[in-house]
């Protein structure tokens, strides 16, 4: 009776084992099927040319503002200027700002994104935070194109003496901390032109590959260009500038309040994007898709 009670307590005992090891399981695979739905779910979010534009259109207000922030001090050339000898770095101020925030984004996972390129990318630490599945909508051999030299070129011998006065407040780091906010808000829009690419060849691969295999940069350029679309973005972002870098007072309506007196210039904005933005996005656009059969 003894053993009888016994053999059942130990049976009762592995059912219940067995019933829990179930649940567990399941609940793991369940966890991992709903989150595989998750990342197919991105994934099946397909991009189009609208939503890569709709993304364009939003960086714009991003780009704007921290030109805003920007144009907030003069040029403070100390920020730029070699040294004569290492002062605790070797460099300019800015090139040290730049490598240092870079080092601790990436530790922080912010080039694990495929949106994001660095200005320094060699020696650039792990990252150290758990990765996230960015949907792959890049095609490999495009993914890597970085054109941060260029941009950091432009954005220092041509853009800032056009916006910024000139003088010295002695605010330097806060001037190379809106100088990176700047740079890396125009490089992100820049590189997004890989996204705008991906999606118009998707749409239509026929009509890009004979120009991809002959090598034809001029026809890659014009297959991707619109024109009307060019002239929208210019207008559209003047009209940002305008309204974003208006002084808002209390005492005076929007129609009647300091017009021509804006943070910023908005037809410098249009050039801005008419001479560098538009045809760099262009220009990553072409050599994504030179890489797109490979
Ligand atoms: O909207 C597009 O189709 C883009 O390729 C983007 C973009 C731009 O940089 O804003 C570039 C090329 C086109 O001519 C129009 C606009």
């Amino acid at each position: 009776m003894l053993v009888l009670a016994r053999l059942a307590e130990v049976l009762t005992m592995n059912l219940f084992v067995l019933i829990l090891v179930i649940f567990i399981l399941d609940g793991r695979s369940l966890t991992m099927a709903s989150k595989e739905r998750i990342v197919s779910k991105m994934g099946e979010k397909e991009m189009t040319l609208d939503t890569v534009r709709d993304s364009l259109i939003r960086q714009e207000d991003t780009i704007i503002f921290s030109l805003i922030e920007r144009a907030k001090f003069p040029m403070n050339s100390p920020t730029y200027q070699e040294p004569k000898s290492c002062v605790g770095f070797c460099g300019s101020l800015i090139r040290f700002f730049v490598n240092e925030t870079e080092s601790l984004q990436a530790k922080a996972g912010r080039y694990q994104n495929p949106e994001e390129n660095a200005f320094f990318p060699d020696h650039l630490p792990p990252s150290l935070v758990p990765p996230y599945a960015f949907p792959p909508v890049l095609h490999r051999a495009g993914a890597s194109i970085n054109v941060n030299n260029k941009i950091w070129d432009i954005y220092f011998k041509q853009l800032l003496p056009l916006f910024i006065i000139s003088g010295d407040d002695g605010n330097y780091a806060s001037t190379a901390s809106s100088d990176l906010n700047c740079l890396q808000a125009i490089s992100r829009r820049i590189h997004y032109g890989k996204f705008v690419a991906e999606v118009k060849y998707k749409d239509a691969p026929h009509d890009y590959e004979p120009a991809i295999r002959a090598k034809d940069r001029d026809a890659l350029m014009k297959l991707l260009t619109f024109k009307a679309v060019e002239e929208t973005v210019k207008k559209r972002v003047e009209k940002k500038a305008m309204i974003f870098g208006e002084e808002v007072t209390t005492n005076t309506t929007c129609t009647e309040s300091n017009e021509g007196n804006h943070k910023i210039d908005p037809p410098l904005v249009s050039r801005l994007y008419d001479e560098w933005i538009m045809p760099l996005t262009k220009f990553v656009q072409v050599e994504y898709l030179l890489r797109r059969l490979d």
